[in-house]
């Protein structure tokens, strides 16, 4: 080489090293959060299952909101509910977009509301149009088929109790296929259902950290498919949920057209067409949305009801105590039974708190950078709510990892008794938070009632 560039090189050798080092380092205007290390961040630190446990262990040291450094991206973890408050849901003009998922954006050719962005026409349009379908006084309306469903469920669980774990998934995914496109799934083996289960594992697949992780290491999208396993595993997803989003729209499609309507979402939404701007395209991917978001949901809630119980058998005598007295034998109880049963309302939110169906919630992000408090939140870094971290904070619960519903009779939301007056868990916390919150949260609670 040229001695005369040899300064040069050395410059340059010194700048990229100093860049790459730096790679992984927590800047100072972010909340606090455990050591890093060089270009992995914390990296090496995440857990690959169950998070939210260590979520929980970091928020007792770094407090209510840290942050977490995955390379040079930045993730942040909100374990405090004045937090949530203040930041998710008082900000949510701020705060309700969503992190760059890109496996999903494949899967489904970016016409999913759940991880659309928030100035996304499918993220707008789609909450628009299913709104009013899931505003409390519209789910009434659906309260025939829930009590359907629920008659169903017990006789399968009378008659071949070992089954449980399958009977329940079938249940709630009937309840929504019924809701949206007036088509029931009463067999385990029904074409949707098994169709909805192949469908589902493969996502969870497509989902799992154990996928290429191709948001923290963006070359992985270029890799070709025959050396990609990770583009098979989305395209057969994509397979599965197209067939199973546009088999159910096309059967609706046809019995409408044989005049044979019965007051379902699909009807609503092809009412609203041109209204909305809505092609075929968007209206398959919002109902099918729905029985993603409403089915699994559901059904894990009820698999938690159910093992909490047959572990506190205590719970299940009082919760069974009190609707003998207040139903009778006669009869199965029905949702508007429920204002006369606060042990068993109790009972909900204990199976909310004990075992949260979304242990971290879907992640938010931040349109912008946005200044919270002292610190500076980067434009899309997902913000996670630490959900479990909240409801099994011994600060606010009496024995958190505790199943006991009793604790909701002696404080409206589960809290210690003479926690300060401010703070208060709002019961829709499950449900997540701001723009984002659940809209199907009116709905879960009339078939989970
Ligand atoms: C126990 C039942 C349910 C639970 C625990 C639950 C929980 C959640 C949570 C935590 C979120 C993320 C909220 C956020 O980002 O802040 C969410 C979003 C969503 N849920 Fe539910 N959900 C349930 C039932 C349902 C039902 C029955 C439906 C459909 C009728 C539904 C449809 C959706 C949709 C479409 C979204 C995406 C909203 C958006 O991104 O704007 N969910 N749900």
């Amino acid at each position: 080489m040229d001695p005369r560039f040899i300064p040069l090189a050395v410059a340059v050798f010194a700048w990229f090293t100093f860049k790459v080092i730096r790679i992984g380092r927590r800047d100072e205007k972010l909340p606090p959060g455990p050591p890093t290390i060089p270009i992995l961040g914390n990296i090496h630190l995440l857990p690959p299952k169950f998070p939210f446990l260590r979520f929980t262990e970091w928020a007792q040291k770094h407090g209510g909101i840290f942050s977490l450094k995955v390379g040079n991206g930045t993730i942040i973890v909100v374990s405090d509910m004045a937090i949530v408050k203040e930041l998710l849901d008082d900000r949510s003009g701020e705060t309700s977009s969503r992190p760059s998922l890109y496996a999903v954006d494949v899967v489904t050719g970016r016409n999913y509301l759940v991880t659309a962005t928030s100035d996304d026409h499918v993220w707008r349009m789609g909450r628009k149009a299913i709104q009013p379908l899931l505003a409390p006084q519209a789910v009434q309306a659906h309260l025939p088929i829930a009590e359907a469903e629920t008659a169903q469920l017990l006789h399968d669980i009378l008659h071949n109790p070992e089954e449980f774990y399958s009977h329940i998934p079938r249940s709630t995914l009937s309840f929504m296929t019924s809701v949206v496109f007036g088509k029931p799934a009463p067999r385990h083996n029904s074409p949707e259902a098994t169709l909805f289960r192949e469908y589902v594992h493969q996502l969870s697949k497509t989902l799992s950290p154990e996928a290429a992780p191709v948001d923290l290491v963006p070359i992985l999208k270029y890799v070709p498919e025959r050396w990609a396993p990770w583009k098979q595993l989305w395209r057969e997803t994509r397979r599965l949920q197209r067939s199973l989003y546009f088999g159910c729209l096309e059967q609706a499609e046809q019995r409408i057209h044989r005049g044979l309507k019965n007051e379902t979402f699909i009807e609503k939404i092809l009412d609203r067409q041109e209204e909305l701007g809505l092609n075929r395209e968007m209206i398959a991917y919002i109902c099918g949305v729905l029985l993603d978001g409403g089915a699994e949901t559901s059904s894990s809630f009820l698999k938690s009801l159910v093992l909490c119980l047959v572990r506190s058998p205590a719970s299940l005598r009082k919760a069974q105590e009190e609707i003998d007295n207040v139903v009778g034998n006669e009869r199965l109880p029905v949702s508007s039974d429920l204002q006369a049963l606060p042990y068993v309302q109790a009972v909900i939110k204990e199976t909310h708190r004990f075992r949260p169906g979304g242990p971290t919630a879907i992640p938010h992000a931040t349109i912008n950078d946005c200044q919270y408090r002292e610190y500076i939140i980067p434009k899309g870094a997902p913000i996670f709510i630490n959900v479990w971290g909240i409801f099994h904070d011994p600060n606010i619960f009496e024995r958190p990892d505790e199943f006991w519903p009793d604790r909701y009779l002696l404080t409206h939301d589960g809290t210690k008794p003479g926690l300060s007056k401010n703070y208060s868990i709002r019961a829709s916390l499950p449900f997540g938070s701001g723009k984002r919150l659940c809209p199907g949260i009116h709905l879960a609670n009339t078939n989970l009632a």
